[in-house]
């Protein structure tokens, strides 16, 4: 109930201003510091990759060396902030679509708001310290009437408290971003900034940095189209750089391009030592479970309690996972499956940041066996969270025997007294109070069994002979009964319908 918890917080006011004619919205914004190519001054032209391309240039086709590799990708990290340091206390700006509030106890926009606020509390030293809902009628291309505008703009001119706006819209024009700074004299961030440096902050492994440095890239190519700077610098005639034949635009253009193929090529060199992990995986034969779900719907809980590994650390916060780690638990056969915990999903999530980590989704998505839906059916919006979370997992052009093969997890029911789940096929279950989770083993299980052709088998063998050491080997062995006056055993596997055949070939008898 984070949302609710976030949405009447104390010392949260929440205003309504403004009705009239909303101002049209431009293109898309990205903040980043204008002069963000070079203002590392590590991959400007100072750096190896000058304005020619000297050194590695694109690099595309260069031999690898292990210690260039890891020097390179660190500078492909090194970027500057994207969002003030130290404490901010933020006025929320919410634009709310007329005509969604409904009969419930709180409206869509107020559940946005809370998931807004949400976001914001994640960033440490931010905190909302007032909250402003202003009606629209097509939040995605207009934001304010003129009357809003100038209703909000009093009313945060006049709280001197406030250091920054978070306007609650996915993605904000560069000219807007400045219109509204300037009317307000303070930054204004939009939902893509916010998120982003949420993602910077909590991706912890290479491959989950390089993927939040290539989801920045767009955004630094159409700051680029609105940097003033090196349009004024067109304006005063220095429009090639030393004799090179390329403007500054064209040089900032081409460095980016060169960024984004190292950054790819970067990526692909971890995909392959991932890839590589896998066939080790496949050879043991581990049934691989994705566990997908709406950020904070309890994934990291679930798997944690699946495990009883003790080094997982859930958080109450959105995108506390952000790096795909496996986690080997064990099902009542005592087969071994293996939980992956993936990345939150968020609605209105730009697009280019799920692009960026839809390629580690569908990679994983194609070596598993199954895929666990958790859902947290205390949240008010949860129908809309599962549209989300579907919606993103069909975008990823899955098997389709996967997908209808999906099991659905209904989390946090010690939140919901007496829930019943009202789909006939889910599983009841509360990770952080351990209810429900036997049956849910018994369930994946079974699912297991019938989406790798497996079975569970209890066969006669001879102790002396070869057989038992074979099903060790080929199979995995849950029980063994020895039966002394026989010199056999009933021995319990879980095997594969292909390891089944070989051993009645084997041993007929
Ligand atoms: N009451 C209750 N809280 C739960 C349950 N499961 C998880 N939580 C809480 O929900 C919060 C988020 O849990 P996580 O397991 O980190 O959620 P997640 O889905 O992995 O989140 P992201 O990695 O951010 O996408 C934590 O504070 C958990 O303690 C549950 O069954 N009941
Ligand atoms: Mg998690």
């Amino acid at each position: 109930m984070w949302a609710l918890r976030a949405a009447v917080r104390p010392g949260l006011r929440l205003f309504r201003v403004g009705r009239g004619r909303p101002v049209p919205r431009t293109v898309p914004w990205p903040h980043y510091p204008a002069n963000a190519l070079s203002a590392t001054g590590r991959w400007g032209s100072g750096s190896r990759d000058g304005p020619r391309g000297g050194g590695r240039g694109s690099g595309v086709g260069d031999e690898e060396d292990p210690h260039n590799e890891e020097e390179e990708e660190e500078e492909l990290l090194c970027r500057d902030p994207l969002l003030p340091a130290g404490t901010q206390r933020v006025c929320l700006v919410h634009p709310e679509v007329k005509g969604e509030a409904g009969k419930q106890r709180l409206t869509r926009a107020e559940w946005q708001v809370a998931e807004a606020t949400a976001l914001v509390h994640t960033l440490d030293g931010w905190s909302v310290v007032q909250t402003v809902l202003v009606p629209t009628r097509t939040p995605d291309r207009k934001f304010f009437s003129k009357g809003s505008l100038e209703d909000l703009t009093e009313k945060i001119r006049g709280c001197p408290e406030i250091t920054s706006v978070f306007l609650n819209v996915e993605r904000m024009a560069v000219p807007t971003k400045r219109e509204l700074e300037a009317a307000w004299g303070v930054e204004v961030f939009d939902r893509f900034t916010i998120v982003l440096h949420i993602f910077r902050c909590n991706a912890r492994t290479k491959e989950a940095r390089l993927q939040v440095a290539l989801a920045e890239i767009p955004l630094l190519r159409s700051n680029l189209k609105n940097d003033p700077t090196h349009l004024g610098q067109q304006g005063r005639g220095s429009r090639y750089i030393m004799g090179s034949g390329e403007s500054f635009s064209q040089i900032q253009q081409r460095l980016l391009r060169d960024k984004e193929v190292k950054i790819r090529r970067a990526l692909e060199r971890l995909r392959g030592k991932r890839h590589l992990l896998r066939r080790q995986r496949t050879k043991r034969e581990f049934p691989v479970v994705s566990v997908v779900g709406y950020t904070n719907c309890g994934k990291t809980t679930l798997i944690k309690a699946l495990t009883g590994d003790t080094t997982i650390q859930p958080r109450d916060q959105l995108f506390a996972t952000l790096d795909v780690t496996t986690h080997a638990g064990s099902l009542p056969s005592r087969m071994t499956v293996l939980y992956v915990d993936t990345i939150g999903f968020l609605s209105q999530l730009p697009h280019g940041l799920i692009e960026s980590f839809s390629a580690t989704l569908e990679d994983m998505a194609h070596s598993q066996d199954l895929i666990m839906h958790v859902r947290d059916v205390s949240h008010p919006d949860s129908e809309l969270q599962k549209a989300t979370v579907l919606s993103t997992l069909l975008g990823l052009r899955l098997p389709s025997p996967l997908l209808d093969s999906m099991l659905e997890v209904h989390n946090k029911v010690d939140l919901v007294p007496g829930y019943c789940p009202p789909e006939p096929n889910a599983m009841a279950v509360s990770a952080l109070l351990g209810r429900g989770l036997e049956e849910l083993k018994a369930e994946v299980e079974e699912a297991i069994l019938r989406a790798t052709g497996r079975r569970v088998l209890t066969l006669r063998v001879m102790l002396a002979g070869p057989q038992l050491s074979w099903l060790y080997k080929e199979a995995t062995v849950q029980q063994v009964d020895v039966l002394p006056e026989a010199g056999a055993a009933l021995v319990k596997v879980t095997i594969s319908n292909a390891a089944y055949g070989k051993f009645q070939k084997l041993f007929p008898e």
